[in-house]
């Protein structure tokens, strides 16, 4: 499992080993790692061109004793200083190992660059000149590495004001901070790595599954498992006019690992239902037709007039888990009593459907995944899943989970409902809402990736567009990859 933490925890964990250690040893480990890795990276240090951005806090120090000891190896380091002040000892140690002050001219000239601008100290959008120093590492064809976290993107948040860097690879220190797992952050901070800088960390805030973790979750049928103890879910999705949903939805719960699908809905998916999943049990319109379910997939594709209310509201009142998604979420932002449950629920919203439920816009929730998961959880007493370019997976005095896997290509309509099968299978499958949740985004994003780039059937030799049954196909193989 991968970690991280909220900018409080890690400056409180910092303030600790500082009055406990020599002064100057932290930083002292933070650019030992950095310019390790910056080595690495070099591959051939002595006489290569390191260009140092440095901000007037201790992220620039960082850069200057980094910069201090590639300059010992024999690289040539020009200090471009952007700041009013420079941390003094950084600089009089890249001085003393023949470093020197240069301009932003330098920055043409460099084999590689290492933003030292702002780190944790970070605050609001950059302002000049660092952000026009941040723009121009855009364009140079050096390899960028941030010090700590990209400059210009909000350690804590990974909201991004304005210009920010974008690096190959960030080197942060004592632990992950919550701005490099999630998007737009994320997508600034290319390849992290951790330097570990000794600190002593309490939980944290945010945490990121990993195969074994995923593995551990999954619900495997024991020798004396029958399909109902392995768990039935009812899926009431698809109407006349949205007959795909219906087919994509029960597809991700049968090739979820369901004992039994149960569908729900109108003739017309019936049918459709039936010719591509003849594994699923149907039924016409009548919630209180339903056998027994385990879970119940409620949403996608359902329509949002009173007929699609009164289906949503009949099946909600039942006492199994239950996911709410897509028409179920608009139906729930209409009315919020469908949410009141006395079972757990999971909603799996995009940015747009948690715009009508919290009443906020679309694109400030996209900025700010993270405090809207969060708030949208504390404030409607569910299990939340936000899908989107991070999938952010979020419960009441829980770490929010970031989903690790996942590709662009799964931008594409249909996805969300295949999704929601599975994760509704999931819940059946006994699963709490948070890890059926977190299992099902997992697995979600590893089919879909194993389709754009076709492994592991073929050489991964480029990628390309996926549809949502696509997905389903590659369910199978995603589960054998995670059990062996
Ligand atoms: N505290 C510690 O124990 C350690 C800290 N380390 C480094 O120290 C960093 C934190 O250092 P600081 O607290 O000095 O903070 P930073 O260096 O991150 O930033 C503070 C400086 O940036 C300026 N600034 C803030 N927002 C700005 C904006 N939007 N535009 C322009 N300027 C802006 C501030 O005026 C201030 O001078 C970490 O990210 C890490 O790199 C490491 O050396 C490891 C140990
Ligand atoms: N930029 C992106 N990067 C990665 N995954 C994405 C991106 N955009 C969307 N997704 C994923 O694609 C799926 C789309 O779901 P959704 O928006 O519900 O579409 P639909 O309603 O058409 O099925 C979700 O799993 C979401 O997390
Ligand atoms: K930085």
């Amino acid at each position: 499992m991968r970690t991280a933490y909220d900018v409080g925890k890690v400056r409180d964990a910092e303030r600790v080993q500082m009055a406990r250690l020599p002064e100057g040893t932290l930083m002292g480990r933070a650019a030992a790692g950095l310019a390790a890795t910056c080595a690495r990276l070099l591959g051939r240090v002595y006489g290569s061109r390191v260009v140092l951005l440095v901000g007037s806090g201790d992220n620039g120090g960082d850069a200057l004793y980094a910069g201090e000891r590639l300059a010992r190896r024999g690289a040539r380091v020009e200090a471009v200083l952007a700041g009013s002040r420079t941390h003094e000892g950084g600089l009089a140690a890249l001085r003393a190992a023949g470093g020197r002050v240069s301009d932003a001219s330098a920055l043409a000239r460099a084999d590689l660059v290492i933003d030292g601008l702002v780190g944790i100290g970070g605050k609001g959008a950059l302002r000049e000149p660092y952000a026009g120093l941040a723009r121009e590492t855009r364009h140079v064809r050096a390899t960028v590495v941030a010090v700590d976290v990209p400059s210009g993107v909000d350690a804590g948040t990974g909201q991004v004001e304005g210009e920010a860097v974008r690096a190959d690879v960030t080197v942060t220190f004592g632990a992950h901070k919550t701005g490099l797992l999630v998007d737009p952050g994320a997508a600034h901070a290319g390849v992290v790595e951790l330097v570990d800088i000794g600190l002593d960390l309490p939980d944290p805030d945010v945490v990121a599954l990993q195969d074994e973790d995923v593995a551990d979750l999954l619900p495997r049928p024991a020798p004396e498992s029958d399909k109902y103890r392995r768990g039935v879910v009812g899926i009431a999705a698809g109407s006349h006019l949205f007959t795909g949903a219906a087919v994509l939805a029960v597809g991700g719960a049968v090739r979820g690992g369901a004992g039994m699908v149960r569908y729900l809905g109108p003739e017309e998916p019936i049918g459709l239902v039936r010719a591509r999943w003849p594994e699923a049990v149907t039924t016409i319109d009548d919630p209180a037709k339903v056998g027994r379910v385990q879970a119940w997939v409620v949403g996608p594709g359902l329509g949002t007039g009173e007929e699609s209310h009164r289906i949503a509201a009949a099946l909600l009142k039942s006492d199994v888990p239950a996911l709410i998604d897509a028409d179920g979420i608009t139906l729930a932002s209409r009315d919020r009593a469908l949410l009141r449950r006395t079972a757990p629920t999971l909603i799996t919203p995009h940015a747009g459907e948690l715009s009508r439920l919290l009443g906020v816009p679309r694109e400030r929730i996209e900025a700010r995944r993270l405090e809207h998961a969060r708030r949208a959880a504390e404030e409607l007493g569910v299990t939340v899943l936000l899908k989107g370019s991070t999938t952010l997976i979020a419960e009441v005095d829980r770490p929010v989970r970031v989903n690790p896997t996942g590709t662009p290509w799964l931008a594409t309509g249909g996805t969300g409902d295949v999704l929601s099968g599975l994760a509704g299978a999931l819940l059946a499958g006994g699963l709490s809402c948070y890890d059926a949740a977190s299992a099902a985004a997992y697995l979600h994003g590893l089919a879909a990736r194993r389709a754009a780039t076709g492994a592991p059937a073929g050489l991964p030799y480029g990628e390309s567009p996926i549809s949502a049954e696509d997905v389903i196909a590659r369910l199978p193989e995603a589960f054998r990859s995670l059990i062996p």
